[in-house]
């Protein structure tokens, strides 16, 4: 099996995405993981937190080698302003944002296996003048993915969601025939292809309380989530469970042969899955025409610099990573 290279984008560097990456590098890793960030800006973060580090300059041409302890391979690109932990500085969100453009597209021309992202912080991107909801939108965005799908993996439970960063207002709207269809067959496709899951079975949760308690409380359900499902059953060759009332979906009887739980949106899914694996968690996007994985977490400005920042998902995310790139 070839060495693979996996693209490691710190995100926003005054949160604790350069700490994590420091703290990669503690460790040796059967894959060369080449760093897209200010050089100076790690060196400094290694120093603060009293870690060794070393970088080496990326070498395209030559093969990708396996990563040794107290190392990291460096794509280097320029911070425009000073960074101080915990301290956001619009300046420095072009430099955020042009670490993922570069990583995006080298994973497209398949320079790079795969992309590990740290967390960014989406406020201060905005704040700079550049629209971002998400990494997920962005990369979806950058290869020209119509939909893509967000989805969270603890070791006991997947999430996807049909709709992610947007508005609560705005999700209703958003659950068309066309998106729900989209998002679960590219969910079934890559449980089968990437995960190797012959029938997933995939539970759906409704949007309204109780799924919408035969249409007294919200129509969605009637109107499009089980009609839509209903064709998507002739379709795919997967166990398709629901629409169920989602407060009562997350418990263990369920749960226990679930490929996945489908969610309607972000706040629905992702706190019953931190609560049982934050810390343990990836942030997996399926459907683009790579591989992309994600912390669970976001950028902790607090902790930047302290040392206390928990690595597990980062790890956890790195070691995905190579396990999917490994069985492509
Ligand atoms: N993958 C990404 O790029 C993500 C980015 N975000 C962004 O992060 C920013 C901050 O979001 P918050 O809601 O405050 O979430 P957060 O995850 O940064 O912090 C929530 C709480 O968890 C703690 N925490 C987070 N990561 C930790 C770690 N590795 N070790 C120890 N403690 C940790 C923090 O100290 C805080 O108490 C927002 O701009 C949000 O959009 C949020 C989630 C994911
Ligand atoms: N809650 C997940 C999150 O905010 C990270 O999303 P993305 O940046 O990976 O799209």
């Amino acid at each position: 099996m070839t060495t693979k290279r996996i693209a490691i984008t710190p995100g926003e560097p005054a949160g604790i995405g350069p700490d994590l990456v420091v703290q990669l590098a503690q460790q040796s890793w059967d894959a060369e993981l080449v760093v897209c960030a200010d050089p100076n800006l790690l060196m400094a973060r290694a120093k603060q937190l009293g870690l060794p580090l070393k970088l080496k300059p990326y070498q395209p041409t030559l093969e990708a080698r396996p990563q040794e302890v107290g190392t990291l391979t460096i794509v280097p690109f320029s911070l425009e302003a000073d960074v101080v932990c915990g301290e956001l500085n619009e300046k420095n969100s072009a430099y955020v944002v042009d670490t993922l453009s570069y990583a995006g597209e080298n994973n497209m021309n398949g320079q790079f296996d795969a992309v590990v992202t740290g967390p960014v912080h989406k406020g201060i991107i905005n704040q700079a003048g550049i629209p971002f909801s998400g990494h997920t939108e962005y990369f979806a965005s950058q290869a020209e993915c119509r939909d893509v799908v967000m989805m969270l993996s603890a070791p006991e439970l997947q999430v996807a969601l049909v709709t992610t960063h947007i508005p609560l207002a705005y999700v209703s709207k958003a659950i068309t025939p066309e998106r729900l269809t989209n998002i679960t067959q590219i969910l079934h496709k890559d449980l089968t292809e990437k995960f190797s899951i012959k029938t997933p079975k995939i539970y759906v949760c409704g949007l309204n309380p109780h799924a919408g308690e035969d249409g007294h409380l919200g129509r969605e359900e009637i109107d499009i989530i089980i009609p839509t499902l209903e064709k998507l059953r002739a379709e795919l060759d997967a166990e398709l469970v629901g629409p169920l009332p989602a407060d009562t979906l997350f418990q263990p009887k369920y749960l226990a042969d679930a490929d996945a739980v489908l969610a309607m949106y972000h706040d629905q899914g992702l706190p019953v899955l931190k609560s049982l694996g934050f810390g343990k968690s990836v942030n997996i996007t399926l459907g683009l025409p790579y591989i992309r994985t994600s912390v669970d977490h976001g950028t902790a400005l607090e902790l930047a610099g302290t040392g206390e920042a928990d690595i597990g998902s980062f790890v956890c995310a790195v070691k995905k990573a190579i396990e999917l790139a490994n069985t492509q």
